[in-house]
């Protein structure tokens, strides 16, 4: 199976001064499940259809495998069907006259495979995939999950290098979301297929990817595990982007913040440290004081269904602590929180991660 890379990859739209995707430099490895995951409008699809084809690049290169397939500077220009990628969008795109069988055969008639070796692929691809009980309906006939997986087994029985996928998941209700997110977990550990998968949603990134890349108006922020992207965010945008509820962020230039004095206590702040982040989950609560504990007071209590987020007030300044253990403070106690030193994410001016050191 082919690495992707993308090198210096760029796209201005005809018309448009800003450029959608900006100077990406990316891999996407053999075998990856990479997520590009960011707000609506930072480039996400537009990459997506680069790799695909369907939309020239304006500047940069992108290969697949040790081939180029895609560079203004070499002239080069690979069309979308000898790329040997599978292109699944957000609408599932079926042929409405054809059965399930037929769709997910299209694509083998197409490449003029032999029909002995068709019938045993579409009914391989259908079996992996639950579809072929539904062989001989229409997509009509189905529902959105089922039409959903046939999209899939269409892709998946021409044995694309490469799968392509444009949210998916995003027409579908929460149980078939979580549904369709299994199966997509179990196709890409049984095909072992390099899969590049477009979402907004972060849980679905989080659940699924083995690597994020992060993005913000047309430029990658961050690439990582999704472990390192959630522990170690590179800056501001990504520690906020990830995360329910957001992460706290506690100026340190605030005169009369009690949080800002505390950190200042306890580390050496220099000017250009401007902000604090931490995890409303590795906020500390507790009765009592202790070493590096601050008084505050329990301003609201917020069930999340199995979960609790609570707002701890510290003077003027605002706290979110959140526990998967039902809270056993009454609202405006006075309690103790307690901020771990290895909890602590600070940002300087421009928004990227620095360490500080403790005094
Ligand atoms: N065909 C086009 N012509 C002009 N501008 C476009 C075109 N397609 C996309 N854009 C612009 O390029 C930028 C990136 O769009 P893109 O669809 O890649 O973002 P996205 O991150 O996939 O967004 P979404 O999550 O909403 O699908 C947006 O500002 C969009 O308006």
């Amino acid at each position: 199976m082919p690495t992707i890379q993308l090198s210096n990859l760029t796209k201005t739209y005809p018309g448009s001064t800003t450029p959608a995707v900006n100077n990406i430099n990316l891999t996407v490895n053999d075998g990856e499940f990479l997520c590009l995951l960011g707000p609506s409008g930072c480039g996400k699809t537009t990459i997506l259809r680069m790799i695909a084809g369907i939309e020239h690049a304006s500047g940069g290169v992108i290969s697949i495998g040790d081939k180029i397939v895609d560079s203004v500077a070499h002239g080069t220009y690979i069309p979308p069907e000898k790329r040997g990628v599978g292109l699944v969008f957000q609408s599932y795109a079926l042929w409405p006259h054809m059965t399930v069988e037929q769709n997910v055969d299209f694509g083998l008639r197409l490449q003029k495979v032999a029909t002995k070796e068709r019938i045993a692929r579409c009914q391989d691809v259908m079996e992996k995939l639950r579809i072929a009980d539904y062989a001989k309906r229409y997509p009509a006939q189905l529902s959105g999950g089922q039409q959903q997986r046939v999209a899939l087994a269409r892709m998946l029985a021409v044995n694309p290098g490469v799968l392509l996928l444009d949210e998916p998941l995003s027409n579908l209700d929460a149980t078939l979301r979580l549904e369709m997110r299994n199966e997509l977990r179990r196709l890409h550990e049984t095909f072992g297929t390099t899969i590049v998968f477009v979402s907004h949603d972060q849980w679905e990134a989080m659940t699924l990817a083995t690597t994020i890349a992060v993005m913000s108006a047309g430029h990658v922020q961050q690439t990582g595990t999704p472990d390192e992207i959630y522990a170690t965010p590179a800056n501001r945008f990504v520690a906020e982007f990830i995360g329910t509820p957001r992460l706290n962020l506690i100026p340190l230039h605030q005169q009369h913040s009690q949080l800002s004095h505390h950190l200042h206590q306890r580390f050496a702040l220099h000017d250009h440290t401007q902000l604090c982040g931490i995890r409303p989950e590795e906020v500390v609560i507790s009765e009592g004081t202790s070493r590096d504990s601050v008084p505050v007071t329990i301003n609201n209590i917020m069930p999340t269904g199995g979960s609790w987020v609570i707002e701890l007030a510290v003077g003027e300044d605002r706290l979110l602590h959140s526990t998967q253990l039902r809270p056993r403070w009454q609202m405006h106690q006075q309690v103790y929180c307690q901020l771990p030193a290895s909890s602590l994410h600070f940002f300087n001016h421009n928004g990227l991660r620095h360490q500080v050191a403790a005094h």
